[in-house]
């Protein structure tokens, strides 16, 4: 079974830049995008070029490195700091409902904050040093996510997932998909239904090229027609990513995880959801105060360049949803997997 290519790589010092492949080309094309400004990191993340929660945070780091390029040499580190400041600010404006991205962020500004005796030459270095190890990190922890999934995969089984939450969102294997890997890779038989997941297609443009690149059996599904696949019993579990969990295991998505968390209940099969540390977010309670990005209407209507519906449409575009815990069978971390999903689990295994 093949590597993954690397979703993201950063090129020389602390004024290098970094590239990334385009994931709005793909399947169509492989192709690596340069970026050197925090203006071009910005519309890589807004543009779903860079995505998937791990992801995002860790483009999120490189741009803080970036846009501290600008600064001239003689700044002193008071100009450094309301600059990072400043960058951070705009970063964080990109997309709001992958924590990844924030809590990416606010490490690089911990870091600041705790050396502040560092030379603003130093300090920038000293940056791009956490960026590379936030990036390091993430691809560890997608190793250990697959190691603890994989237990609960026995072989023979049909797995749908909606989305991608593969090596693409990842500096690593992915989440839910490493877990698939991994299961492969100790010889077990799988078989992927992957969810189209309308409107951007992420299952069928990302998810299978990326089971199909490293040799897992994947079948493409529209998303309608989960419900008869599960009824026909091609599916055993569900695993999806997530890019936000809340204190309660709430669990918040690509829209129509929800959807498919319900229809695994009903048809009796374990929703299992893969995700690491990063994408918890303890200060809130629970799903119901994740913020929700709302996307363009022509995402619907105007989907990959042709017009499905007539011009001025009413449109309603979430781009995620939350599955309330209670539908969750567990939540497979990097530090283990969370079973039952309840507060004190969540609270219980995140501080092991
Ligand atoms: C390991 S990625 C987990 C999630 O970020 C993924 O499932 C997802 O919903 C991505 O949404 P996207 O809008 O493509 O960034």
């Amino acid at each position: 079974m093949s590597e993954h290519p690397r979703t993201m790589r950063w090129n020389g010092d602390s004024h290098g830049w970094l590239t990334m492949i385009d994931q709005t080309l793909l399947p169509v094309e492989f192709k690596e995008i340069e970026c050197r400004t925090v203006e071009e990191i910005w519309e890589a993340i807004k543009m779903l070029r860079v995505r998937g929660a791990p992801a995002i945070g860790c483009s999120a780091a490189y741009g803080v490195v970036i846009g501290l390029q600008t600064l001239a040499d003689d700044a002193d580190r008071k100009e450094f700091d309301a600059r990072l400041e400043e960058v951070a600010t705009y970063l964080a404006g990109s997309r709001p409902t992958a924590v990844n991205l924030f809590w990416a962020l606010d490490r690089m500004k911990r870091v600041a904050a705790e050396n502040q005796e560092l030379a603003p030459k130093e300090m920038h270095t000293r940056l791009l040093t956490e960026a590379v190890a936030i990036e390091d990190e993430d691809r560890e922890m997608c190793a250990a996510i697959g190691r603890h999934g994989a237990k609960l995969i026995e072989s023979g089984t049909g797995i749908l997932t909606h989305c991608n939450a593969g090596g693409l969102a990842t500096a690593g294997d992915g989440t839910a998909l490493a877990v698939m890997f991994a299961a492969a890779a100790q010889g077990k038989e799988i078989q992927v239904y992957a969810d189209e997941t309308r409107p951007l297609l992420q299952g069928a443009r990302l998810t299978t090229w990326e089971l199909q690149q490293r040799g897992v059996p994947v079948t493409l599904i529209c998303d309608s027609m989960a419900g008869q696949v599960m009824k026909e019993k091609r599916v055993q579990a569900v695993i999806t990513g997530a890019d936000r969990i809340a204190a309660n295991g709430d669990a918040c998505n690509k829209i129509g995880t929800y959807s498919v968390a319900v229809l695994a209940k009903a048809h009796g099969i374990p929703f299992y959801v893969a995700a690491p540390s990063s994408t918890f977010d303890l200060s809130l309670e629970n799903g119901e105060l994740i913020p929700i990005e709302e996307r363009l209407a022509e995402e619907i209507t105007d989907g990959m360049g042709k017009q499905t519906a007539p011009a001025d449409t009413n449109v309603y575009n979430p781009a995620f949803d939350v599955a309330p815990a209670e539908l969750i069978d567990a939540i497979i971390t990097e530090k283990g997997v969370i079973r039952p999903v309840t507060k004190e689990n969540v609270r219980a295994m995140l501080e092991a």
